[in-house]
């Protein structure tokens, strides 16, 4: 949803364009409609779906409701729908010619199941094997949360994460794994308290050679 004439980054342009060559791209239609634009019509939808509960939104705690969930939709938890928000990428020369695994573990992910609109929330872990470019650490726990801050099922996340850095690393041996409580299947639905999802998305050295794949997966 990148509103109209909006200037991406070059990192932004790249990485949608690897993910919608790959099939990778989240589900999205094109829209001319701005930040501002969008909050607008989300708070009055909102108002007529919690007026439809029931719900007095004359109430002092009730009456803004309508409008913080649009701004946390537009400007939070589905921010990563507008890649005017795609973090601004840091990639370094590997001058010192580092050729050992990078692995940044359990990076907190917080993200919201697309079937549902309910919590996704776990860790994830990155690795990738360097050639010439390394990347600024926190900028692949901001890759995470870019993509985490859309509906999505998991298994997409965790391949939008792994294209998104072969691409800006221009490497293919990049390794994902997330683990994760979808609260779609804790809080409702079949009330599971206890079970968690792992998904690994696995490129380049990460998949081909056993030792580099158990080394990955061994925490
Ligand atoms: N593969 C996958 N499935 C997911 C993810 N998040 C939620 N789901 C599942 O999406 C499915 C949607 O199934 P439906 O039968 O259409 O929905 P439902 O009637 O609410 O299903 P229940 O959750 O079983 O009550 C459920 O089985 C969810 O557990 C995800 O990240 N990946
Ligand atoms: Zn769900």
């Amino acid at each position: 949803m990148t509103s109209k004439d909006a200037v991406l980054s070059e990192s932004a342009q790249l990485v949608q364009s690897a993910l919608l060559t790959r099939g990778l791209e989240t589900p999205m239609l094109p829209s001319e409609l701005s930040a501002d634009e969008r909050k607008d019509q989300i708070e009055q939808h909102m108002r007529a779906i919690l007026n439809l509960m029931s719900l007095d939104l004359t109430d002092d705690s009730l009456a803004d409701t309508p409008r913080r969930i649009a701004k946390m939709y537009v400007d939070e938890i589905f921010s990563g729908l507008d890649y005017q928000n795609f973090p601004k990428i840091t990639v370094i020369e590997n001058k010192m010619g580092f050729d050992e695994m990078i692995k940044v573990n359990d990076i907190s992910l917080t993200s919201t199941c697309e079937h549902h609109l309910v919590t996704i929330d776990g860790l994830a872990t990155v690795a990738y094997l360097p050639r010439k470019n390394i990347i600024g650490l926190s900028k692949i726990n901001r890759i995470v949360q870019f993509f985490a801050q859309r509906p999505q099922v998991q298994e997409r996340l965790t391949q939008q994460v792994l294209v998104a850095l072969q691409t800006l690393l221009e490497t293919k041996d990049v390794a994902v794994k997330m683990d994760a409580v979808h609260y779609c299947v804790k809080s409702r639905g079949v009330m599971d308290s206890t079970s968690s999802t792992t998904t690994t998305a696995l490129g380049g050295i990460f998949k081909s050679n056993p030792a580099t794949r158990a080394e990955f997966l061994s925490n």
